[in-house]
């Protein structure tokens, strides 16, 4: 049930099926890639250190919620260092034979893309492991006394992994990247930025007042923002002039159940359960899970972090508990006690 509303949900972070032509709203180079500063400034030294060294560029790990730039990062790497890219993740990487057939296909300076990466298995990680670290391959020949163990030399690679759950990555992997960047939530005026770029390449006509609406209720993610932009100009074109305007940017997100704080339908679910069942908590994730027929990991990596990133829930040691912005929010009056952890 939670993979199938959250494939519903307009503001989902993850990939969705309508986001095919996201290729053409990506940022080709690094400076077009807009926000994300102190990440970006780490990469463009690392490259053009690694560019005047004759180098490959050291591993590379990327951090943080779905739909922030990852993968755009990534190709931004390989073109930025004139190398291929092979995009893989690491549920796609299931014995260790696999990733030996891409070690070995790649050329020198190109880039191994794995998403996910922290979902590698360990017999495939430890293939990875002097991959990453002296560029060889290590592979047993034969069985019982008999076998061998040969060694490949690799070409001088970089892998670029991404992650939306960097704690769950094991600690010899996460040593051997040597550029290890967190990537947080867009500012408002960011994703001002990246709305009126991609009305630009998908020939929107936008008021700035209008962008800036729509960029207020992207939840801090490119991808939301880019698909809310697609949305609001289908429904302008059908039920206004076609020029997006703050006016018919609240009627269209309004139409589409988002509120200005970004919120649809399934986060003010939560946040109601939360309230009226749970009197505001704190109360447990897989407690809030069952109550609300989502699956847990669903709620902690999609739903909870916009929702802590916004101030309307807060984590403690007992669980999950409502703010009272979210009681605000919700039109909900606080109780006195509400969301108050009892001091024992
Ligand atoms: N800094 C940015 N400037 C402009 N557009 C951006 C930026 N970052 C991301 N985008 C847009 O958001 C879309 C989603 O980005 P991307 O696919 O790189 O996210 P991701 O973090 O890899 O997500 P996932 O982990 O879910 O694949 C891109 O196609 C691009 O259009």
């Amino acid at each position: 049930m939670g993979e199938k509303m959250l494939d519903q949900r307009i503001v989902a972070p993850g990939l969705k099926v309508e986001d095919v032509d996201e290729v053409t709203l990506r940022p080709r180079y690094l400076d077009e890639f807009i926000g994300q500063a102190r990440v970006r400034e780490t990469l463009a030294l690392c490259i053009e250190a690694a560019r005047r060294r004759g180098e490959a560029l050291d591993h590379v790990l990327l951090y943080g919620p779905p739909g922030l730039g990852k993968t755009t990062l990534a190709h931004i790497i390989a073109r930025e260092m004139g190398g291929n890219i092979r995009v893989t993740s690491g549920p796609a990487i299931e014995r260790p034979g696999d990733l030996a057939a891409i070690l070995t296909n790649l050329g020198p300076g190109d880039i191994l893309f794995i998403d996910e990466v922290h979902r590698l298995s360990r017999t495939v990680e430890e293939i990875l492991y002097p991959g990453m670290e002296d560029f060889a391959l290590d592979i047993v020949i034969g069985k019982g006394p008999g076998a061998r163990s040969l060694r490949l030399n690799l070409p001088r690679f970089t892998l670029v992994g991404a992650t939306t759950r960097a704690g769950h990555l094991t600690s010899p992997l996460r040593d051997r990247f040597g550029v290890v960047s967190r990537l947080e939530f867009y500012s408002p005026e960011d994703l001002l930025a990246i709305v009126i770029r991609g009305a630009g390449i998908i020939r929107v006509d936008i008021e700035p007042a209008g962008a800036a609406l729509i960029a207020r209720r992207a939840r801090g993610t490119p991808r939301v923002a880019n698909r809310l932009l697609k949305r609001v100009r289908d429904y302008v074109q059908v039920r206004a002039q076609g020029v997006i305007t703050a006016d018919n940017a609240v009627e269209a997100l309004e139409f589409l159940g988002i509120d200005e704080l970004g919120l649809d339908n399934t986060d003010r679910h939560l946040l109601a359960v939360l309230i009226e069942k749970f009197g505001g908590g704190p109360v447990g994730l897989d407690t809030l899970a069952a109550a609300t027929g989502e699956e847990a990991a669903n709620l902690e990596d999609v739903y909870e972090p916009y929702l802590l990133q916004s101030g309307l829930i807060t984590r403690t040691s007992r669980g999950r508990v409502a703010t009272p912005l979210a009681y605000r929010h919700m039109g909900s009056p606080q109780p006195a006690s509400a969301g108050q952890e009892t001091i024992w």
